[in-house]
């Protein structure tokens, strides 16, 4: 059954009347690119002085928890660091505390700088990234160039603006010599939203990292349960009275299902109109579906 779309005042008070925990997706729910999504600063402000707990969940693997939380910030937004999950957060705890990755290998990460941030704070050497030996890259392919760091034991895809052909066949080269080097990806979202359209996201870009290895990668990011187990190590919540907001059914909508939440996904990010009320929707449903995560703000409006 097609699941209610939110559309008056009154509706809007039930819902946050039943929530005491909102987890907030970013890219798509609180900002497009550089954007913040019109109401949102005022909701959040209200919610916060309700005294309802407002936790940020993004998938984008570029942003450390810092840069995420300093991202808000400059938005006004007015968050602190331990309202702040990402991707790249949940992959280094996914290391150093489920992997135990050993202290004297490195992770080659295909990756930004925010990635390599939260490695550093765990302690988790690395390669790669940033380093503008891999991100200078111009044809010709020198193929002799590539001299293999014996001490790689993972390779990390996030998000990564400087892909490039030496980055990738590096990466693969990694995994085709050692059965022992795993495959991590922060995340697989195939699109995210910018400027008022799409573009590829990072699943889009690691793809061929995927296909060329053919290995199983292991994904960290929504809708998997690292991302949940990371947040959780952090905050205790009654489920029954959280929400999931999202933009994305394959990644925020799937992660509430997973993580037993509410969920509520906005428009006018990735997910069209037709995939939740067309001929033929998607087999993941939302609990309810609203314009936009702004609209709340009507409830700040007394009068
Ligand atoms: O490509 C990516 O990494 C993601 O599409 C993107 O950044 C998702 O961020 P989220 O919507 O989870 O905040
Ligand atoms: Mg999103």
């Amino acid at each position: 059954m097609a699941p209610p779309f939110l559309k008056t005042r009154e509706e809007y008070q039930r819902l946050v009347d039943s929530v005491d925990t909102f987890l907030l997706d970013c890219d798509g729910v609180i900002y497009h690119g550089p954007k913040v999504v019109e109401g949102v600063k005022t909701v959040l402000d209200m919610f916060r002085a309700a005294g309802k707990k407002v936790i940020f969940v993004t998938n984008n693997g570029t942003k450390s928890r810092r840069k995420l939380c300093d991202t808000l910030n400059k938005l006004d937004l007015g968050a602190t660091i331990e309202e702040c999950f990402g991707s790249a957060y949940a992959s280094a705890v996914y290391l150093a505390e489920v992997m135990n990755f050993p202290k004297d290998k490195k992770v080659y990460v295909v990756g930004e700088e925010g990635l390599e941030e939260e490695l550093d704070e765990f302690g988790i050497l690395h390669c790669g990234g940033s380093d503008p030996e891999d991100r200078n890259f111009k044809p010709p392919i020198i193929w002799d160039d590539f001299k293999p760091d014996p001490t790689v034991g993972a390779v990390v895809c996030a998000f990564d603006s400087w892909i490039n052909y030496k980055k990738m066949a590096k990466a693969m080269s990694y995994l085709r010599d050692d059965p022992n080097v795993v495959l991590i990806q922060t995340n697989t979202d195939p699109t995210f939203p910018t400027h008022g359209t799409v573009y590829p996201g990072s699943g889009s870009l690691s793809i061929g990292i995927v296909n060329a290895s053919k290995r199983e990668p292991l994904v960290i990011g929504k809708p998997n349960k690292h991302m949940m187990d990371a947040v959780l190590a952090h905050h205790k919540f009654d489920p029954s009275r959280a929400l999931m907001v999202g933009d994305n059914l394959l990644t925020d909508i799937e992660f509430g299902l997973n993580s037993n939440i509410r969920t509520l996904l906005v428009m006018g990010g990735v997910t069209k109109h037709e995939q939740i009320y067309g001929e033929n929707p998607s087999k993941t449903v939302p609990d309810l579906v609203i314009e936009s995560f702004g609209n709340f703000a009507v409830l700040a409006d007394k009068a």
